[in-house]
């Protein structure tokens, strides 16, 4: 029986502005994939189309119809599975941990049909559900939503998160030594690579190492030709480590960029096979071993880059016939299985069909809500600015206290180190490592003393301003003497000032000076480490934090 699915449609907004029927093109996401399946293409301007498509002909595969041109997503089934998740949450006002409960189940049957192998998606869960029911709510994202981003943010995390680059010898020719079973796709990947590098302006040598299958030496050879790239080969007679060596040495008598050296397949992980690669990465010293694998054969392709990386010591892995693989597991779990990342994955048979890994691209394609995650992280930075909306009016209303002095300290750790930070502001000066390690060890000196005070003070420091009492005992809490504690209560009370002074000046009301204020700053954070000589050529600041106090008690 022909299964008939209906299937959302989106129009580029190129096609828009040529107009609704004619050439317009259409990336149809197709949420279910069979050999056999037929599918009902459903959009607003469009009329019905029936396409027929096999998995296995490429998900670029484009078909005409009636001027349409569709597009088939991979990893179809993946999608759909997971949409059942999102749906569980319609008409919930938050994320608990009972109310994601059954979505998780959802989600956890989809990875495993998906064929992503049960400890990753153990993990995966857990992650998921922890981040879930501990995210903000964000004014305008609903639930089912705010899940998707969890989800995509921790897909991202689970292939590797960054793109692995090709990394390239710093001297002489970059060599890339290329394994894997029979029939993965090897010997296509090497022209494939050779084509990729080319590009990227590298000159390449293809060396034919296989000695075991004489068709592959001639397959090499005319993939050679196609992408114009020289092949060294010495027959079936040879030592394949033996061929890579002397591949090697010409490639450096001819000042080649890269080599990449096609290796035997074999029909299984044995000793021989192993042994042979030991010895030919032994005879060239690879910048780069890539395990070849196939997509459709799932998790055990992330078993296969494991033993491999164990047995020979790999720097990661190429996914072929991604286009095939309509359920996705082996590009979900071969990161966090083998602790190697993909590095490049193939995605049909043409030479261009080669392309690096991208963690988030997939992450998206895989969830296929591009648009619900832009708009997610819209609302975040709206509910930033929101965030900093509410902080200017403390400080313009002198309510700046040590609440939002912690949330700030924390917010600059987030965003990495100071000196970015610093290097992000105009006219400040650059800074030295030391500087930024003395910066860092500040905020840390100052959060331990903020961490034992009651919520009340730091709610108000006036209250520690105030009471000796107070003091004394944060000081004793916190193992810092009463003098480092009436310290960072004046920080509090200069920052105050200092910030008012500047919002003043954003809003018009005022001109500071800024070098003065550059200088105070610098001055503060230089005298915040504490030390005599410090404090006796900062002994301005001293006094300058105790009229600050003092200003404050007279109010
Ligand atoms: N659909 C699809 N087919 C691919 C892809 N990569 C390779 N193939 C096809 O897979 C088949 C095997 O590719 P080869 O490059 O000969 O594989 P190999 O690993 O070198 O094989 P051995 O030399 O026998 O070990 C060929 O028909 C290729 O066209 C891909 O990304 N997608």
């Amino acid at each position: 029986m022909e299964a008939t699915r209906t299937l959302a449609l989106s129009s580029s907004p190129a096609a828009a502005r040529r107009g609704p029927e004619k050439a317009a093109v259409y990336s149809v996401h197709f949420r279910h994939l069979s050999t056999t399946s037929s599918l009902h293409l459903r959009a607003a301007q469009s009329p019905v189309l029936r396409a027929r498509s096999s998995p296995f002909q490429g998900w670029r595969r484009r078909r005409r119809a009636g001027g349409l041109v569709v597009r088939a997503e991979m990893f179809g089934q993946l999608t759909t599975g997971l949409e059942s998740a999102w749906n569980k949450l319609r008409g919930v006002d938050v994320l608990t941990k009972e109310n994601i409960a059954e979505p998780m189940r959802d989600i956890r049957r989809a990875l495993l049909e998906a064929d992503v192998s049960l400890p990753v998606v153990r993990r995966f869960i857990e992650s998921v559900s922890e981040k879930a029911v501990g995210t903000d709510v964000i004014r305008g994202v609903s639930p089912d939503q705010q899940l998707v981003k969890v989800v995509n943010d921790e897909l991202v995390q689970l292939m590797g998160g960054e793109v692995s680059d090709l990394v390239f010898a710093k001297s002489g020719p970059t060599v890339i030594l290329l394994a894997g079973l029979q029939g993965v796709g090897k010997t296509t990947v090497c022209a494939k690579l050779a084509s990729y590098l080319k590009k990227m302006g590298k000159s390449c040598m293809l060396v034919a190492a296989d000695v075991y299958r004489p068709a592959a030496i001639d397959q090499l050879t005319i993939l050679g030709k196609k992408v114009g790239v020289p092949v060294y080969s010495e027959g079936t007679d040879t030592k394949p480590s033996q061929i890579a060596k002397n591949g090697l040495k010409e490639a450096k008598s001819q000042k080649t960029d890269v080599i990449i050296v096609d290796t035997a397949g074999r029909l299984q992980v044995d000793k021989a096979m192993m042994n042979e690669l030991k010895e030919v990465k032994r005879a060239v010293n690879p910048t780069e071993v890539l395990l070849v694998v196939d997509a459709m054969t799932g998790q055990e392709a992330a078993g296969l880059v494991s033993s491999f990386n164990d047995e020979i010591g790999i720097t990661g892995a190429i996914l072929t016939k991604l286009d095939g693989d309509s359920r996705g597991g082996a590009a979900l779990s071969v990161k966090e299985v083998s602790g190697k990342p993909i590095k490049f994955v193939g995605q049909g048979e043409r030479i261009e069909d080669l392309e690096p890994f991208y963690p988030d691209r997939m992450a998206q394609r895989i969830l296929g809500m591009g648009d619900v995650l832009s708009f997610v992280e819209k609302a975040q930075e709206v509910m930033r600015q929101e965030d900093a909306e509410e902080l200017q009016k403390k400080i313009l209303s002198a309510k700046f206290n040590f609440n939002d002095f912690l949330k700030q300290t924390q917010m600059i750790a987030k965003m990495g180190s100071f000196s970015r930070l610093i290097g992000m502001i105009p006219g400040m000066n650059k800074v030295t490592p030391a500087q930024i390690r003395e910066a860092e060890k500040n905020l840390k000196f100052m959060e331990s003393m903020i961490n034992v005070m009651t919520p009340e003070e730091r709610e108000r420091p006036e209250l520690l301003a105030e009471s000796r009492e107070r003091r004394k005992r944060v000081a004793k809490d916190s193992g810092k003497t009463e003098q480092q504690v009436g310290q960072l209560v004046a920080q509090l009370f200069q920052m105050r000032a200092r910030m008012q002074k500047m919002m003043g000046a954003m809003q018009g009301k005022d001109s500071p000076d800024m070098n003065e204020l550059m200088e105070s700053m610098k001055a503060e954070e230089q005298a915040a480490a504490g030390t005599g000589g410090r404090r006796r050529k900062y002994g301005n600041l001293r006094q300058r934090q105790l009229d600050a106090m003092r200003g404050f008690r007279r109010r």
